[in-house]
């Protein structure tokens, strides 16, 4: 499936069928035959004479008054599930609309929005398991309650995902495990999360994302795998390993992993890991690169949107630039730009420790070719920011969806500091560099990596340009204008993903400059 990639054009009301608040009660329309993003033409081998060729597609105008039924959601689940919002015009959310406004408003008026694939995108989910072992129920909760709806028949979803699922509910059932009670924190199964793995080098390109084989994680409500309970776990985990593992006619398992957690609270995840059958080892292909995701780790829930994604951010970043990719996960941004624009140095920042191990096994699939200098940090990046910043040229954001902390869009804001403390330093060579804090903490939490310049070595920089991807758009509108507000920001592009087809979230990258904004060329006044 390709993807369409189109200038937003103005708000045009009466390419909105019907309000989304009212289509949550309606009954639905027929499937879906032909999306934008799938329609080719046929064409006759029967012909002998030499066609014409055909004239070529319309450009797509998406603000035309008839809004296509094919991008429908047609999903069963639609009226009782929270997890989509949107049922018409998945191609064209309508927070487009003031994602557009508010960006011309900021100087940009070229945004651009990428419509992805609009059905069985979502390659990552965490299920809460409720219900009882003879009717359980697998899914998300009912809006603005603690009931669950089961949705095996989800759109969204990877197609294995919800096939795995069809699996696990048949192996609850088989080896009667008791769905998590939660008022009264019993049961053994509490959530399960299922993340498909498109990258599979034995089959051609084309086949490998239908074919996604899933890593399945049980989150058990036991301490660890010692409890009286862990034989119902292992049975269970065999049931989906010999039904739906490699010997098996499905095959779409990919691992069987334990999670334990017994806490009250709303966290999903507790401490404790375990990996139980299949391969340990779970790899994806994004933004050029292999990159390996432990379940604990976070990972992009839209694989494909999130590689086209990465490919145009890497056009933002000069070749030999260094980075510094904050809230960075495993590390796959600063990675993939370390290898796509032979960055001299990558340093990534982040909070979860679990992500390291994911980031140290992508380092040893790199590209032997790369050589830059590459340290993950186990750090909170709004702790003492400018130690982040310094001897950066581009920083790369990918907060939550709470957006920026205060402190690190304060520092960004005196950024031109920096620039000071740096000159300073660089005239009176007095400061050891070694005492700079990301150098010592580096030294305690964090991997190292091509050390072939050490850090003291790296000439000093001061970022230049600023790359925020957002997935929380009314945060990000905050964070924007309060960059913006201090004039030592400019924005200069942005573009928008359909990340999460069927909701009202879209992700947006945005490339700030430092300094004053230039004039985009426009066309001349006639004198
Ligand atoms: C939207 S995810 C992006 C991860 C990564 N950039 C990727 O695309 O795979 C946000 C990440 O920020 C991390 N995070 C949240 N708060 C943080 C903080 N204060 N400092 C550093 N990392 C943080 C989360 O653990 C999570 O991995």
């Amino acid at each position: 499936m390709t993807t369409i990639c189109y200038p937003v054009p103005p708000f045009t009301p009466s390419c909105i069928r019907q309000p989304t608040s009212s289509l949550r009660r309606q009954s639905h329309s027929p499937p879906p035959s032909l999306s934008l993003s799938t329609a080719h033409a046929t064409t006759s081998t029967t012909t002998l004479l030499p066609l014409p060729p055909p004239p070529p597609p319309p450009p797509l105008d998406i603000s035309a008054t008839e809004p296509t039924l094919t991008c429908a959601l047609n999903c069963s689940h639609f009226q009782s599930c929270s997890g989509c919002t949107h049922e018409f015009n998945l191609h064209r959310p309508i927070i487009l609309d003031d994602v557009t406004n508010f960006l011309r408003r900021y100087g940009v008026s070229d945004f651009t929005f990428d419509t992805c694939k609009l059905w069985g995108w979502r390659c990552r989910a965490k299920l809460a398991v409720r219900g009882s072992s003879t009717n359980p129920l697998i899914g998300l909760y009912e809006e603005g309650t603690h009931n669950i709806v089961d949705i095996p028949q989800c759109k969204a979803h990877h197609p294995n995902i919800n096939a795995a699922v069809e699996l696990l509910r048949q192996g609850i059932t088989e080896f009667n495990v008791e769905p998590y009670v939660e008022d009264e924190g019993t049961g053994d199964l509490r959530y399960v999360q299922m993340a498909v793995t498109t990258y599979n080098t034995s089959l051609p390109a084309a086949e490998r994302y239908k074919n996604g084989k899933v890593q399945v994680t049980l989150v058990w409500n036991s301490r660890n795998e010692n409890s009286a309970s862990s034989e119902k776990l292992n049975s269970l985990a065999n049931f989906l390993w010999k039904n739906g593992g490699p010997r098996s006619k499905l095959h779409l398992i990919h691992s069987v992993w334990a999670n334990f957690q017994t806490s009250t609270n709303n966290i999903i995840f507790g401490n404790r890991w375990r990996h139980m059958l299949g391969e340990r080892d779970f790899w994806e292909h994004v933004g050029g690169i292999d990159v390996s995701l432990a379940p604990s780790s976070f990972g992009q829930a839209n694989t494909r949107a999130f590689d086209t994604l990465l490919r145009k951010l890497h056009k933002y970043v000069p070749y030999g630039s260094s980075v510094a990719d904050l809230y960075a996960g495993a590390g796959v941004i600063g990675l993939s730009l370390a290898a796509a624009r032979k960055c001299r140095s990558v340093k990534c920042v982040e909070i979860n420790k679990e992500s390291k191990a994911s980031f140290e096994k992508t380092i040893d699939r790199l590209p032997a070719t790369v050589d830059s200098n590459i340290t993950w940090h186990n750090a909170d990046a709004s702790k003492d920011p400018f130690s982040w910043l310094v001897d950066s040229d581009v920083i790369v954001i990918d907060p939550p969806r709470k957006g920026l902390d205060v402190s690190l869009v304060e520092a960004l804001h005196n950024i031109s500091s920096i620039e000071r403390r740096v000159i300073s330093s660089e005239r009176s060579n007095s400061v050891k560099e070694e005492k700079r804090p990301w150098v010592l903490r580096a030294k305690e939490a964090s991997v190292q990596i091509g050390s072939k310049q050490s850090p003291e070595n790296i000439p000093q920089s001061v970022p230049q340009t600023l790359i925020y991807i957002s997935c929380g758009w009314e945060s990000f509108k905050e964070d924007c204008k309060s960059l913006l507000s201090g004039k030592v920001w400019y924005l200069d592009k942005a573009h928008g993903f359909n990340f999460f087809p069927g909701t009202q979230s879209i992700e947006v990258l945005a490339v700030f400059k430092r300094g004053p904004q230039k004039k985009k060329a426009g066309k001349k006044k006639k004198k």
